[in-house]
């Protein structure tokens, strides 16, 4: 059966069909996702949105090579991520993914330039942790350390460090959701910049409906499927937005 998306003109970066996540609890089977089919194209940027516990950072975690999922595909461009050996999946990680969690993770005995540099090391074509950091606007931070920045500083830290290593794919999870609303403006800033610069296709799982404004799509979860998928007509940047 021919996709509406896969018109020769458009570039397709994951093609997913029948994913489908079981996790095997004592309580019993929690089905995380049932049967998702969806395509995502090179260099959009979506937004996922949904209750808590629909699916999203499961979907998130398994078309970044964390996970597995129990049945179906998940192809990038490629690369089939279901069914590849551990070995594959983490070069695939190493070499195509950046990410982002609520809590930024950076090494607290490390300056920002170091925590940056600590994936620059083993990046076969990064930028350099100063242009990183120059990026998302911490010039004027790069010899601190974590714990002489703030949220939103450490946050954008973990932006740079994503992107350093010029990923085709970047994938964030509630990337402001510790954040205040100006700390967060900054952030998803950082992540707009970064993602034009280095023509990223980008997944944000939020909670706040704002950010799906930034977004060339929404994609609203709901019981382990996608309910729906909206299209913005226009992006709205970050700043601009109704927080
Ligand atoms: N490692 C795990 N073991 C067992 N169940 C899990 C595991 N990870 C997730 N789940 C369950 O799978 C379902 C989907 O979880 P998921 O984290 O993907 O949802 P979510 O939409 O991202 O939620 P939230 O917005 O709260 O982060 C939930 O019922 C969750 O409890």
């Amino acid at each position: 059966m021919s996709s509406p998306l896969a018109a020769s003109d458009v570039a397709i970066a994951f093609d997913i069909q029948g994913l489908t996540k079981v996790y095997e609890t004592e309580a019993g089977a929690v089905h995380a996702l049932r049967g998702v089919d969806f395509q995502i194209r090179e260099g959009e940027t979506l937004v996922l949105i949904g209750p808590s516990g629909s699916g999203k950072s499961t979907l998130l975690n398994i078309l970044g090579g964390l996970d597995r999922a129990t049945a179906g595909s998940a192809k990038f461009r490629t690369f089939e991520l279901t069914g590849a050996s551990d070995a594959a999946l983490t070069r695939y990680r190493r070499a195509s993914v950046g990410f982002i969690f609520q809590f930024f993770n950076l090494v607290p005995s490390l300056t920002a330039r170091e925590n940056v540099a600590l994936i620059t090391e083993i990046a076969i074509d990064p930028m350099s942790p100063e242009e990183a950091l120059e990026r998302v606007g911490l010039a004027d931070r790069m010899d601190h350390f974590p714990a002489q920045l703030s949220g939103g500083q450490q946050q954008r830290v973990a932006v740079a460090r994503a992107i350093a290593k010029r990923p085709q794919l970047l994938f964030c999870d509630e990337p402001t959701g510790s954040l205040d609303s100006e700390s967060g403006i900054q952030v998803l800033e950082a992540i707009a910049e970064v993602t034009a610069a280095v023509g990223a296709t980008t997944l944000i799982v939020s909670h706040n409906a704002a950010i799906a404004d930034m977004a060339d799509r929404v994609v609203k979860f709901r019981d382990g499927q996608i309910a729906e998928t909206i299209r913005n007509s226009r992006k709205i940047a970050p700043r601009e937005m109704r927080w």
